[in-house]
């Protein structure tokens, strides 16, 4: 194997929603079994070209749980996991959850595999680089077999900050999220158009499933699961934008929520900078800046919106302005697509950055990290 034949590539958790993105993000056609509500949306959208242009490809195989073994998907069959059928691989990327990438992703990385994984389960590892391509892909070149792929709250932000950061350093963050019900799976997806067909109908809501409360017409301050006073997704947000930033000192507060949007989220961040930066000069780093897209125009009804946001790559920023309150601060509003940006366009792109870096090499097997 070698990049000259074109890299074999694994795709673990292809049937699912983000399974979907990745193998778009590979440029596998899709077929009309791969449609559903959300890529007609993301579909209609296109017209971006696929994040792995340009990355040498020999074959791709499709893996998903044993339920799905031996299905065809977009012209491929799907495998299962076994010790047999994850070797020789140069690349597999990863999202099928947290418990199947603990298992498999160090397997994968045996055998001589660049895993990216997009699962939380190796993201604070201190040997697993935790990569957005645009902020800190120099962070590839200590990799150890796996790498992680950041939580998708966490993601969108650092395309927006990783410049002003450059600019005037980071010390303090005030985040809320609004986070699309895709985030949580399809099943979501399915559960906020029925109970919103219910209410509309008039007809009795359907008892939640994803959620502590009806997501339809409501909003629900509860992302994730609580772990103490905060949610794991409000402890990932923390902790992630400090290692991705490169500096444990910035102060964040997080408060993530759920809102009846099926995909895209939004952000309101409040940026406290260590030297001064003025809301004019943040925009013009941000319209110069990779991934981003600024859309700021208030007046003439023009800034991000998650429907503007799904389907593409970048993520959109606006409402740039000072905090009132505090001549070193500026508030920002940050949208972007979280089952794209946010999960399977970032895996992609780091597997080009990968491959761009030379980098897309067997490690170790004794090298690769485990989880205590
Ligand atoms: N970076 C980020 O912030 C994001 C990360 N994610 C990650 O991606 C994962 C998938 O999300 P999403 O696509 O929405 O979820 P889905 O439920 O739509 O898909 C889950 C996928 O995982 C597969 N799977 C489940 N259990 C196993 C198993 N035991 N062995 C092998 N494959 C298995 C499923 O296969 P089958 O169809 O056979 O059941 C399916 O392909 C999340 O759990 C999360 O870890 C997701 C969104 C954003
Ligand atoms: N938890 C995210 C999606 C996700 O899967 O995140 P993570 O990869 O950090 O578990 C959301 O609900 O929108």
């Amino acid at each position: 194997m070698s990049a000259s034949n074109g890299y074999r590539i694994a795709v673990v958790g292809a049937t699912g929603q983000v399974g979907g993105v990745l193998l778009d993000e590979l440029g596998v056609a899709r077929d009309d079994d791969a449609r559903d509500a959300l890529a007609a949306v993301r579909e209609a959208r296109d017209g971006v070209a696929p994040a792995g242009e340009g990355l040498p490809i020999s074959e791709i195989v499709p893996f998903a749980s044993a339920r799905s073994a031996g299905r065809t998907l977009r012209g491929l069959t799907v495998q299962p996991l076994t010790d047999e059928t994850i070797q020789g691989f140069d690349l597999a990327v990863f999202s099928a959850g947290g418990a199947t990438s603990r298992e498999w992703a160090p397997k994968f990385a045996r055998a001589g595999a660049v895993v990216v994984d997009n699962s939380s389960a190796w993201r604070m590892h201190d040997d697993v680089p935790l990569v957005v391509s645009e902020v800190n892909p120099e962070a590839l070149d200590e990799h150890r077999g796996i790498v992680a792929n950041p939580n998708c709250s966490t993601m969108q932000l650092m395309v927006a900050l990783r410049p002003l950061q450059q600019e005037a350093g980071i010390e303090r963050l005030v985040v809320s999220t609004y986070q699309a019900v895709s985030g949580t799976g399809k099943v979501a997806v399915d559960e906020l158009l029925e109970e919103s067909r219910a209410v509309l109908d008039g007809t009795p809501v359907p008892a939640p499933r994803s959620y502590a409360h009806q997501i339809a017409f409501n909003v629900l301050p509860h992302a994730g699961s609580f772990v103490d006073d905060h949610t794991d997704e409000e402890h990932k947000l923390i902790n992630e934008t400090r290692k991705i930033l490169g500096d444990q000192t910035i102060r964040v507060s997080a408060t993530c929520v759920r809102v009846p949007v099926i995909n895209g989220h939004s952000e309101t961040a409040n940026v406290e900078t260590r030297e001064p930066l003025s809301p004019e000069r943040a925009r013009e780093l941000l319209e110069a800046a990779p991934g981003v897209l600024v859309r700021d125009d208030p007046a003439g009804g023009v800034y991000p919106l998650a429907i503007d946001a799904d389907g593409r790559p970048e993520v959109l920023v606006g409402r740039i302005r000072r905090d009132p309150g505090n001549d070193r601060a500026l508030d920002l509003f940050v949208v972007g697509d979280n089952l794209r940006k946010g999960a399977a366009t970032n895996t992609i792109q780091l597997a080009k950055v990968l491959h761009e870096r030379g980098l897309v090499r067997p490690t170790a097997p004794d090298a690769v990290p485990t989880l205590g």
